[in-house]
């Protein structure tokens, strides 16, 4: 087990969690950071930007950046969210490999465990997320199954709902961490440029419900987010809901309207709750045909090579 018990020594750097969609990693890394800051759902494949949360002790601070589901690419989408994970595993000071207690260690996981083998210079700590809804022997199994599928500094059962193991996690987390001084100021929860969690709120507020129809279907670009004129307490807003075909564009639209105007204020009020300002939301909805298959608009939606 690595503590850090010297009050002489700071520690300061990265981690990232990886593992396949829906185990997990997203919710752990908001109880680890107290805050949401990154976007969780039932549904797999929502997280689709690095976003770090912060974890700040006298003694140290973890920089946690919340990778996609490492997954088979099977769009060029698919393929850029994997160079991104592997650019990520090289960049950190230590890795969150997580798997669920309550399932059993399949294809997914290995095919996860066997690209992590060949990231050497950094530690890889096997997590068993959702002990919660596991039992003491289904976790005393789990432990024993993930220590078979490759070669970790440590593993720690932990359970994000229940807020449990989440001070051991971080502790070992930061025990690979290297000595430097704090990376970012005092009580900064997150890096992420606002503008990019406001997106990632319209997005989920648009998804609500119409997952099953349009899964991966939707992108956000915050077009402008500024004060309104002599007015210190509101907050204009502009963006644009992209999807990728016209019939896509009708259900988010829905009937005479409805639904877009209730997206609109459910994403308002969770953006309000974020930014502590008022906030008057103009959303747009285009269609980008086709957006996941091609690179120029990739770029134009925010992802880079
Ligand atoms: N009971 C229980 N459920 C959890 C726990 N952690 C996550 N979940 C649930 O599992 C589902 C997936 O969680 P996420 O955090 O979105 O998973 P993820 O690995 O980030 O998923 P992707 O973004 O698809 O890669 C959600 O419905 C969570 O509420 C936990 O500790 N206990």
């Amino acid at each position: 087990m690595h503590t850090v018990t010297s009050p002489d020594i700071h520690r300061a750097g990265f981690a990232c969690f990886v593992g396949r969609p829906n185990v997990g990693k997203s919710t752990l890394m908001n109880a680890l950071v107290g805050s949401k800051v990154a976007i969780t759902s039932s549904k797999p494949q929502t997280t689709r930007r690095v976003i770090r949360g912060i974890v700040h002790r006298p003694d140290a601070q973890l920089v946690i950046v919340d990778t996609p589901g490492l997954h088979r690419p099977r769009t060029l989408l698919g393929e850029r969210l994997d160079s991104l994970v592997l650019s990520t595993l090289t960049e950190v000071d230590a890795i969150g490999f997580c798997v669920p207690a309550n399932e059993p260690i399949g294809k997914g996981d290995r095919f996860i465990a066997d690209k992590l083998a060949a990231v050497k210079k950094t530690p890889v700590i096997a997590v068993v997320t959702k002990c919660d809804l596991a039992s003491k022997e289904q976790i005393a199994e789990q432990l024993l199954a993930v220590s078979q599928v490759g070669e970790f500094a440590d593993i720690v059962p932990v359970s994000a709902q229940a807020g449990e193991q989440l001070d051991v996690l971080a502790g070992v987390l930061i025990g690979h961490m290297p000595e430097s001084p704090p990376l970012y100021e005092d009580g900064r929860l997150t890096d992420e440029p606002e503008q990019i969690l406001v997106g990632e709120l319209i997005r989920e507020a648009a998804l609500e419900g119409v997952r099953d129809e349009l899964p991966h279907s939707i992108a956000v670009v915050v077009d402008e987010m500024m004060p309104r004129d002599g007015r210190d307490d509101l907050l204009d807003i502009y963006a644009h809901l992209f999807v990728e075909r016209p019939s896509q564009k009708a259900i988010v639209i829905g009937h005479k309207g409805e639904r877009l105007r209730e997206v609109g204020t459910k994403a308002r009020k969770q953006i309000e709750g974020l930014l502590g300002t008022r906030v008057f939301l103009d959303l747009r909805i285009s269609v980008a045909k086709d957006w996941q298959r091609d690179p120029k608009q990739l770029r134009r939606l925010g992802f880079y090579d």
